[in-house]
C-alpha cells in the first residue's frame, strides 16, 4: 500500500504552440486534500484531463493509486471519480434517474444499487427534488447531484475541477463540507480552483499553477510565509508601556492613537514566542495579540505578478 496517492513527474502538454504544463511534478499524499490553484485558462483543467487518462500528456510519468496511467489506464480508472467543471447531469432526467443511469453504467458496484442511490440522496439532501428533473435544480444542487453522481462507485481519489465555480457562499459552503466529510472518511482530493479562499480552507497542500508552470507549493500556511507582509500586532494599555515595547522589539512601527505596535515576522512559533519572552523580561502584557498573515489573493499576486481577482468571476 502506498501513501502516495497521485504522483506525476514532468507533465508537459502544449496545443499547437501553445505550453498549457511545461514540466509539472506533483505529488498528493493518501487521505489528502491537494489544490491546483490559478486563474482562468492556467491549466487547470488539462492538468485534471491529464491525470485522470481524458487526455494524453506530451511528456512526464503518471502514477495514480500505484498505477501507470499510460500503461494501467483502466485501473486508473477503476480508482478515480472526476467532477468536472461542466456536470455530467442529465438535465432531462431525475435527480434519482441520473444516479440510476451512474450505478448502471457502473459495473464494479458490489452493493445494492437501490440502497447507494438512497444514501446519496439523503447525503447530499437531494431525497425531495429526487423526483424532479435535474433542469430545475439551481446551480448548487446541480454540482451537488453532479459530485453525488461521482461517488456512486466509491472512489478512493476523486478529482474536483473548479466544484464551486459559480455558486453562492451559502451553496459553496454546503460543497466544502461535503468535501470535508469525504476527506474525514480517507478519500484523496484533488481540487482545481481560482478562489483562494477555498484552497486556504479545504486544502493540506497548495500549488499555484501559472504560465504553465508551479510556481509555488506549501500548506496554506507556508506559503503566506513566503511572501513579506506577516506580522505580529500588539497592543498597549498605555503610551507608557508601547514605548518601552517598541524599543524591545526590533523593526516596529507604532500607531500611537491605537495604542498598537506592529511587527514584522514569519508568523513562526519560535520568533513570536522570542517576542513574548521579550516583553515578559520587561514585566509588559500586551492587551492584545495576534498574528496577521496576507491571505491567499496577497499570495497568488506576490508569486506571480499579478492578481487573480479579474479572473475570479
Ligand atoms: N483542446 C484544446 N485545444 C487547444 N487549446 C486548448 C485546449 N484545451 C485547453 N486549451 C488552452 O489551454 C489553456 C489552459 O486551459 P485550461 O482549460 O486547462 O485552463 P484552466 O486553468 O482550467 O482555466 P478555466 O478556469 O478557465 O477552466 C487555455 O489557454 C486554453 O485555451
Amino acid at each position: 500500500m502506498t501513501n502516495t496517492a497521485i504522483a506525476a513527474t514532468g507533465l508537459r502538454k502544449a496545443f499547437g504552440d501553445k505550453i498549457v504544463l511545461d514540466g509539472i511534478d506533483l505529488e498528493v499524499g493518501t487521505g489528502t486534500v491537494f489544490s491546483l490553484l490559478g486563474p482562468n485558462g492556467a491549466g487547470k483543467t488539462t492538468a485534471v484531463n491529464v491525470l485522470t487518462t481524458l487526455m494524453k500528456a506530451d511528456g512526464g510519468t503518471i502514477r495514480i493509486a500505484g498505477h501507470d496511467v499510460e500503461s494501467e489506464a483502466k485501473s486508473v480508472r477503476a480508482a478515480i471519480g472526476v467532477t468536472g467543471q461542466f456536470a455530467a447531469v442529465d438535465e432531462l432526467l431525475t435527480g434519482q434517474e441520473n444516479l440510476q443511469l451512474m450505478v448502471d453504467l457502473n459495473r464494479s458496484i458490489s452493493g445494492n444499487g437501490r440502497q447507494i442511490i438512497t444514501e446519496l440522496l439523503e447525503r447530499f439532501d437531494l431525497v425531495e427534488s429526487a423526483q424532479k428533473p435535474a433542469s430545475t435544480y439551481s446551480g448548487g444542487m446541480r454540482r451537488k447531484l453532479d459530485l453525488a453522481m461521482t461517488l456512486v462507485g466509491s472512489p478512493r481519489i476523486i478529482f474536483l475541477d473548479e466544484p464551486t465555480t459559480g455558486l453562492d457562499p451559502r451553496s459553496r459552503r454546503t460543497m466544502w463540507s461535503i468535501i470535508r466529510d469525504l476527506v474525514s472518511g480517507g478519500v484523496t482530493v484533488f481540487l482545481t480552483t481560482q478562489y483562494l479562499e477555498e484552497a486556504d480552507q479545504l486544502a493540506d497542500h497548495i500549488a499555484v499553477l501559472d504560465q504553465g508552470r508551479l510556481v509555488a507549493q506549501g500548506t496554506p500556511d507556508e506559503l503566506k510565509r513566503q511572501i513579506p507582509g506577516t506580522h505580529v500586532r500588539f497592543r498597549f494599555a498605555d503610551v507608557a508601556e508601547l514605548d518601552t515595547a517598541a524599543r524591545l522589539l526590533s523593526g516596529a512601527t507604532r500607531d500611537d492613537a491605537e495604542l498598537t505596535l506592529r511587527v514584522p515576522s514569519d508568523g513562526g512559533t519560535k520568533s513570536v514566542r522570542a517576542m513574548l519572552d521579550r516583553l515578559d523580561e520587561h514585566e509588559l502584557d500586551a492587551e492584545e495579540f495576534s498574528v496577521h498573515t496576507p491571505d491567499l489573493d496577497d499570495v497568488f499576486l506576490a508569486l506571480t505578478g499579478h492578481s487573480t481577482e479579474v479572473d475570479a468571476k
